[in-house]
């Protein structure tokens, strides 16, 4: 059995004052298995963050079904112990550490807070503590350290072995390599693949662009305004997209011979297209 089984996922955005709706999650399906990545690409606002966010149980879903580890996630938990098992099966790690860590707290007291949460009893010795550390490459002197006494790929790793405290299942990364310059992003992905080998979690990466998806992921899902317009192995889809919108994100990554004028016309006809083919033209 699959450690994730989407199937028929919809989330409409109702916006009322006679604005129009937003389909933001349009009957998506997709399986993750144990030990696997999946990318979930697509420009902004093609419904990314909203899959990830009703996986993690911060938003709720229309219709459809999505299963974790033999766990129907959108019927809402029973109890707090509930909550928190299921909260421990599947962790998230969003683009802006800023935003998700309590600046108030060291690095040691974030992580020591986040077992504690789970397991009232678990070892949170120094020693257990340098274990998690050791995991994202950090030392006791991050430790010590508050959120704004580090740089945006170590507070990242510290948001990293926030999530990995709890042995997760999955590990649903929200354009959690975004903000980082490409050197910092290059280290922190590098790590979470050598977290996946020695760990077998299995990982939801979110990102809005393909070149982070290959360095990660096996498996790629393309979204164009919330359906899924293509899927499969990331290296095919790379080579050989089936889907013109797979075709144009792949020819807006910059790289030898990329012809920006190109794309924007490309993109511009594109989209009429699609246009045409949403009003039945
Ligand atoms: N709470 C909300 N209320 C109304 N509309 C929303 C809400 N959240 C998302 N949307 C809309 O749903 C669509 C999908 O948004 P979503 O954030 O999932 O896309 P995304 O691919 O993650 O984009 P980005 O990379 O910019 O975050 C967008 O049109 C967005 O405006």
């Amino acid at each position: 059995m699959s450690l994730v089984e989407v199937s028929e996922l919809h989330r409409v955005f109702r916006m009322g004052r006679g604005a129009e709706d937003v389909t933001a999650v349009n009957r998506v399906s997709f399986a993750i298995e144990p030990g696997e990545a999946l990318g979930l690409v697509g420009e902004s606002g093609s419904g990314k963050s909203t899959i990830a966010r009703i996986l993690v149980g911060l938003e709720h879903a229309d219709d459809g079904s999505a299963v974790i580890d033999g766990v129907d996630r959108l019927r809402p938990a029973r109890s707090r112990a509930e909550r928190l098992a299921r909260a421990r099966a599947v962790q998230m790690v969003f683009q802006d550490p800023n935003g998700s860590l309590d600046r108030r707290l060291t690095v040691e007291e974030t992580l020591r807070r986040a077992i504690r949460l789970h397991d009232r009893g678990a070892d949170v010795s120094a020693g257990a503590l340098a274990a998690l550390l050791d995991r994202v490459r950090l030392t006791e002197r991050h430790a010590r350290a508050k959120p704004h006494e580090l740089s945006g790929g170590q507070r990242q790793r510290v948001a990293i072995a926030r999530a990995l405290a709890v042995s997760p299942k999955l590990v649903v990364l929200d354009e959690a390599v975004s903000a980082l310059d490409v050197s910092v992003q290059a280290q922190v992905l590098e790590l979470l693949a050598e977290i996946q080998r020695e760990s077998g979690v299995s990982y939801l990466f979110v990102s809005h662009d393909l070149a982070v998806i290959r360095e990660l992921c096996s498996r790629v899902l393309v979204l164009f305004r919330g359906t899924v317009v293509e899927q499969g192995e990331t290296a095919r889809v790379l080579s050989a997209p089936e889907h013109p919108y797979s075709r144009l994100l792949i020819a807006s990554t910059p790289g030898p011979g990329w012809d920006p004028e190109r794309v924007v016309r490309e993109r511009m006809s594109f989209t009429q297209r699609m246009e045409a083919v949403a009003e039945g033209g």
